[in-house]
C-alpha cells in the first residue's frame, strides 16, 4: 500500500476561522478513511513535531538502559492498570504505559530526567488532537453537535504507550498480534521503520510511514455506537527485520462508567448488533487477558463478545422460568426451576404468584465461591436490562417458544 491509499486528512483548517472548503475536504477524507479502512492519517495536526521527536528520543534512551534499571518502574502487580515498563514474554516487544497525569497510577523513570515532562506534555497534546478528530467524526456521522464530546467527556481513561519492537527472530514474527482497539479512537505515531498493517477484506495492508503524520484508527466504541457502520480496524505490527521500531500510541478512550450501545439512528434497518455493555467491564476482561494471554490469538476477547448473533437466542425450550438470579449467583449449583402450566380441561384454573424479585439496579453475576473449579458460567448483567429484554418479548412474543430470551442470554459458552 502506498501513502496515498489511506486517506490523508489535513487538519490546519480547523485551527483558524473560515476556510470552509478546507474543512469540507478534511471531512470528506476522514469519512472515506473511516468507511473504507477504519483508518486514516492526519497531518498539520497541531502536535508539535519537535515534541514528537523528543518523545521518541527520550524513549529510545530509556529503552536502551539495562533491564534492572527499567524494571525499577515495573507495574505494581496488584494495580488496576499496568502503568510503567513491561516486556512481552516472547521478547519481541517492550513498552512503557502511562495513564492520564490526573490519575495516581503513573510511575516514571528518574532517568532520562526529561522523560516525565515530555510524556506528560505529549499526553496533553494527544488529548487535544483526539478531541478535534472526535468532533470532526461527530459531524461526519451526522450526530447532533457535540454529541460525542458530551458522551465521551472523561479524559482520565485515556492511555499513552510507547512501544519498542525488537527485531524478528524468525519469519512471521509479530510484535503486536492482530487485534482491534477497545478505544473510541487511537492515535499512532510511528518511526520510519514501518510494520504497522491493517486488514481490509481479509488482506493485510501495510501503512508506509509518512514523516510527521499521525495514523488514526477507529476503535470498538465507534463501531458499536454506529452499529457497524464504521468498523474498528483490525491491525497488527510485523516485527522489523534486523532493526528495532518505535511507536507512540494514544488510546482516546471512553470513561469506564459509560454504557456503550448502538445509537438509535444506526439501528433503524437492522436492529442493534450489540448488547449494551459498561466500558470498564469490557476493558477489565481485556486486561485480564493481557496478564494471562490465551494460547491462541483467536481466543482473545474482542468486541464480538457483545455481538448479538443467532447463537445468543433460542437456547431454551421453556414455557416459563423463574429464580434465574439464584442460578446465576450460584453458577448453576442451584438451577432455576423449569415449569409450565398445562391448560385445565373443561374448567378454569386460578392462581396467585408472588415474584420475590431483585431491585433493577443490582448486578447479577456468579459469586466467587461458586466459580472456583469452572470459572463463571455467566457474564454479569444489570437486573433491569434483563427484565426489560423479557418485557419487550412479552409485548411482542417470538413465534417459537424456543426463541424466548432466558438467562442463557448471559451464559458464557464455547460459542463465544
Ligand atoms: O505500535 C503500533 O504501531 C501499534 C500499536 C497498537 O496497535 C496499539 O497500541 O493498540
Ligand atoms: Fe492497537
Amino acid at each position: 500500500m502506498t501513502n496515498s491509499t489511506i486517506p490523508t486528512v489535513v487538519l490546519s483548517p480547523f485551527f483558524c476561522e473560515g476556510n470552509e472548503e478546507g474543512k469540507k475536504k478534511a471531512r470528506k477524507m476522514l469519512s472515506q478513511g473511516c468507511s473504507e479502512y477504519g483508518v486514516f492519517q492526519v497531518v498539520n495536526h497541531g502536535v508539535p513535531l519537535g515534541l514528537l521527536s523528543r518523545a521518541m528520543d527520550t524513549s529510545k534512551t530509556f529503552f536502551a538502559y539495562p533491564a534492572e534499571e527499567k524494571h525499577k518502574i515495573s507495574p505494581d502487580p496488584v494495580a488496576l492498570f499496568p502503568a510503567g515498563y513491561n516486556y512481552s514474554r516472547d521478547k519481541l516487544k517492550e513498552d512503557f504505559f502511562m495513564c492520564s497525569p490526573t490519575t495516581t497510577y503513573n510511575v516514571f523513570p528518574s532517568d532520562p530526567p526529561e522523560f516525565r515532562n515530555v510524556m506528560e506534555e505529549l499526553f496533553a497534546n494527544f488529548s487535544n488532537l483526539g478531541q478535534l478528530v472526535e468532533g470532526i467524526l461527530n459531524d461526519c456521522l451526522g450526530l447532533p453537535p457535540n454529541f460525542l464530546k458530551n458522551y465521551n467527556h472523561d479524559r482520565d481513561a485515556d492511555l499513552l504507550a510507547v512501544f519498542k519492537y525488537l527485531p524478528a527472530t524468525k519469519v512471521g514474527d509479530l510484535g503486536n498480534a492482530p487485534h482491534r482497539d477497545a478505544s473510541s479512537i487511537t492515535l499512532l505515531f510511528q518511526d520510519e521503520v514501518g510494520g504497522l498493517e491493517f486488514q481490509k477484506n481479509g488482506e493485510w495492508l501495510p501503512v508506509t510511514p509518512t514523516e510527521g503524520a499521525i495514523v488514526v484508527n477507529v476503535g470498538d466504541v465507534i463501531q458499536v455506537l454506529t452499529n457497524n457502520k464504521i468498523m474498528s480496524a483490525t491491525h497488527r505490527v510485523v516485527s522489523p527485520k534486523g532493526r528495532t521500531r518505535l511507536s507512540l500510541a494514544y488510546n482516546y478512550n471512553l470513561g469506564g462508567n459509560t454504557w456503550v450501545e448502538p445509537l438509535s439512528q444506526f439501528t433503524q434497518e437492522s436492529g442493534p448488533k450489540y448488547r449494551r455493555y459498561l466500558q470498564k467491564e469490557y476493558v477489565a476482561l481485556r486486561l485480564k487477558q493481557k496478564a494471562h494471554p490465551p494460547s491462541r490469538n483467536e481466543d482473545r476477547i474482542s468486541i464480538d463478545y457483545y455481538a448479538i448473533s443467532a447463537q445468543d437466542f433460542g437456547c431454551s425450550s421453556l414455557a416459563l422460568e423463574n429464580d434465574e438470579r439464584v442460578q446465576v449467583l450460584t453458577n448453576k449449583k442451584i438451577m432455576s426451576g423449569i415449569h409450565r402450566v398445562v391448560s385445565p380441561k373443561g374448567r378454569n384454573r386460578l392462581s396467585f404468584v408472588y415474584s420475590y424479585n431483585l431491585e433493577g439496579n443490582t448486578w447479577v453475576e456468579p459469586l466467587s465461591q461458586f466459580t472456583q473449579g469452572t470459572g463463571p458460567k455467566y457474564r454479569g448483567y444489570l437486573q433491569k436490562d434483563y427484565v426489560a429484554l423479557r418485557l419487550k418479548q412479552k409485548a411482542h412474543p417470538p413465534s417459537r417458544n424456543e426463541d424466548r430470551i432466558t438467562v442463557d442470554y448471559y451464559a458464557i459458552s464455547a460459542l463465544e
